[in-house]
């Protein structure tokens, strides 16, 4: 048997867990899947991209997961996603159609410090792992990092919070690495990095209460995917942009893609709406994800044909 076949997805797994997981994916499925090592961590963990691709030089949709590292549901979302794509390839006329057109991109540990940290130290852990000059707090929010009104309202300058935007914009690893890939590819067409809880699906701006130009589009494509997440288990979401359904926020990843150019930008908040938050129990971790890649489903398929 395939040793993804026997791996454990209703339960939560170590970074080096999910790094064997992610090789034997691209060993078992050698003409889809490839590994890209985008860079690495502050303490030297390396970034992995899992490739999903059928030809050469293609647009790619771009999904990250566990930016914030206590976010567990979502790297454990990523990895059902993963070996969901591999499965449902030649099987399921949509997936087939999307990845005999464009490629898709998951990194899946995107804070591999933070991530081993919630581990072995505090499990609530959000930040890089990277020491402040000046202070005895350690890391940065890599949700605040980014250059897309960097510095402003709803970041913090203060390193001891939680949302510390870092020394300068990029000045992460985890974030820079990212930065560095997307404009060395040129194509990404789409790009949702996921985050938890409250279930919401979230598009720029955060920065600004300006409009985004085609704010009409990601409305209407964002109603499509909620209500096929809701029509598995149904699970309540709000949509909208980040600035007027959450709160103001600076820095954050999707506003630099949106500003990239990429202009199907999205950001998850999966389950819940509070009762466990980041310590979702693990029996739903497979719902989640299950209705999660509903909704996805739905952002591929338009950022595929349009
Ligand atoms: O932390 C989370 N969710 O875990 N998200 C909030 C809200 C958010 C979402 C998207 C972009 C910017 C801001 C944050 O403070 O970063
Ligand atoms: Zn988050």
């Amino acid at each position: 048997t395939r040793s993804t076949d026997s791996f454990n997805y209703a339960a939560y797994h170590t970074f080096d867990e999910i790094n064997a997981f992610i090789d034997n994916l691209v060993r078992e499925n050698p003409n889809l899947v490839s590994k890209i090592q985008i860079g690495s961590s502050y303490e030297g963990r390396p970034l992995n991209v899992l490739k999903f691709s059928t030809g050469p030089n293609r647009p790619a949709f771009w999904i990250d997961t566990g930016i914030h590292s206590r976010e567990w549901v979502t790297q454990a979302s990523g990895v059902w996603f993963a070996k969901k794509i591999v499965t449902d390839y030649g099987k399921d006329a949509s997936l087939t159609n999307t990845l005999n057109k464009i490629d898709i991109l998951l990194e899946i540990v995107t804070n591999p410090d933070g991530f081993v940290y919630t581990h072995t130290s505090n499990r609530m852990w959000r930040k890089t792992r990277s020491p402040n000059s000046g202070s005895r707090c350690i890391g940065t929010d890599p949700n605040r990092n980014w250059d897309a009104g960097f510095g402003g309202p709803g970041s913090s300058s203060n390193a001891c919070t939680e949302t510390y935007r870092g020394r300068a914009a990029h000045s992460e690893p985890e974030v820079k690495a990212i930065v560095d890939f997307v404009k060395s590819h040129g194509n990404i067409k789409g790009f949702v990095s996921i985050h938890s809880y409250s279930q919401m699906l979230l598009f720029p701006y955060g920065y600004t209460s300006a409009r985004a130009p085609n704010h009409d589009e990601l409305n209407a494509v964002s109603r499509d995917a909620v209500n096929a997440l809701a029509s598995l288990y149904g699970t309540a979401y709000t949509y909208g942009s980040i600035i007027t359904t959450i709160y103001q926020a600076s820095g954050g990843t999707i506003d630099w893609t949106y500003d990239q150019g990429i202009k199907h930008s999205y950001t998850f908040e999966l389950r819940d709406t509070g009762r466990y938050g980041f310590a979702l129990p693990a029996n739903q971790i497979i719902p989640t994800a299950e209705e999660t890649w509903l909704a996805l489903t739905k952002l591929i398929e338009h950022t595929r044909d349009n």
